[in-house]
């Protein structure tokens, strides 16, 4: 089925490449995929990032999953196959924002790690431009936190499926970087992942310094 449909597709290739477009913004376009249980700070980290990577004059996008479902994903719900092409459709899109050479920030619950490997294995330059960041805060942190209130109407019975709660979430077991939100503050996981994007050569020192010294 599958191959009929994609039997008569003929990849048409561009002139301007992504190297190009990647010229042009001063910096490579790469994916920073947050993922962590509701509550852990996905959408704190990842608009504050994006905050700071603008600040430096970094082209950003941040694709966070409370919005995509109200409007490409709005078709899914959290069943294991919604979510499964949930993360599927996102890892897709990820990738043409790489093309377009835009860091983009991914604020998904993701909470299967065969799904994140998905996305991580469309990447054209393998591990180089997906770097997968633990939002890690446990159970009764992220509870007691409840931004939404949905905890609490995950415990009432009104939220099937809840992650954490009647759903699954499989952490990372080797993710490039680990944010302990329980023990840190937005702040510090901020800089954590700004250090880890100068050391690795994602953006460049000077800009972040500069920011730093403002
Ligand atoms: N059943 C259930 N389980 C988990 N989360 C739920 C559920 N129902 C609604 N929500 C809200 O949807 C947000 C998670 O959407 P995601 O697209 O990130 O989920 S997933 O990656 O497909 O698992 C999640 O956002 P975050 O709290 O930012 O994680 C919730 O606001
Ligand atoms: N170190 C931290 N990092 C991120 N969020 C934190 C931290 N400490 C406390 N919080 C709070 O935890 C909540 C996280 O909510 P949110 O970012 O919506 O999580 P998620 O997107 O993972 O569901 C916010 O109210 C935020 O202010």
């Amino acid at each position: 089925m599958n191959d009929s449909k994609s039997s008569n597709i003929v990849w048409h290739e561009g002139t301007v490449s992504r190297k190009h477009r990647e010229m042009l913004n001063h910096h490579r376009g790469f994916t920073v995929w947050f993922t962590g249980l509701s509550g852990s700070g996905k959408s704190t980290l990842s608009v504050a990032l994006e905050e700071r990577l603008y600040s430096m004059g970094c082209r950003t996008y941040r694709l966070d999953g409370d919005n995509v479902r109200t409007g490409l994903n709005r078709d899914l719900a959290f069943s294991p196959e919604d979510r499964i092409e949930n993360i599927r459709r996102i890892g897709e899109v990820a990738k043409l924002f790489r093309d377009a050479g835009i860091i983009n920030l991914t604020a998904f619950i993701s909470p299967y790690r065969q799904d994140r490997d998905m996305a991580r294995n469309l990447s054209e330059r393998g591990d180089d431009d997906f770097i997968e960041v633990y939002v890690d805060a446990p159970l009764e942190v992220c509870e007691q936190r409840d931004p939404k209130g949905l905890y609490k109407k995950a415990r009432a019975g009104s939220i099937p499926n809840f992650t954490g709660i009647s759903a699954p979430y499989e952490a990372p077991a080797d993710p490039e970087i680990h944010v302990r939100t329980g023990d840190t503050s937005i702040a510090d996981g901020v800089t954590q992942i700004v250090r880890y994007l100068c050391t690795k050569g994602y953006i460049e020192n000077e800009l972040a310094s500069a920011v730093d010294a403002d």
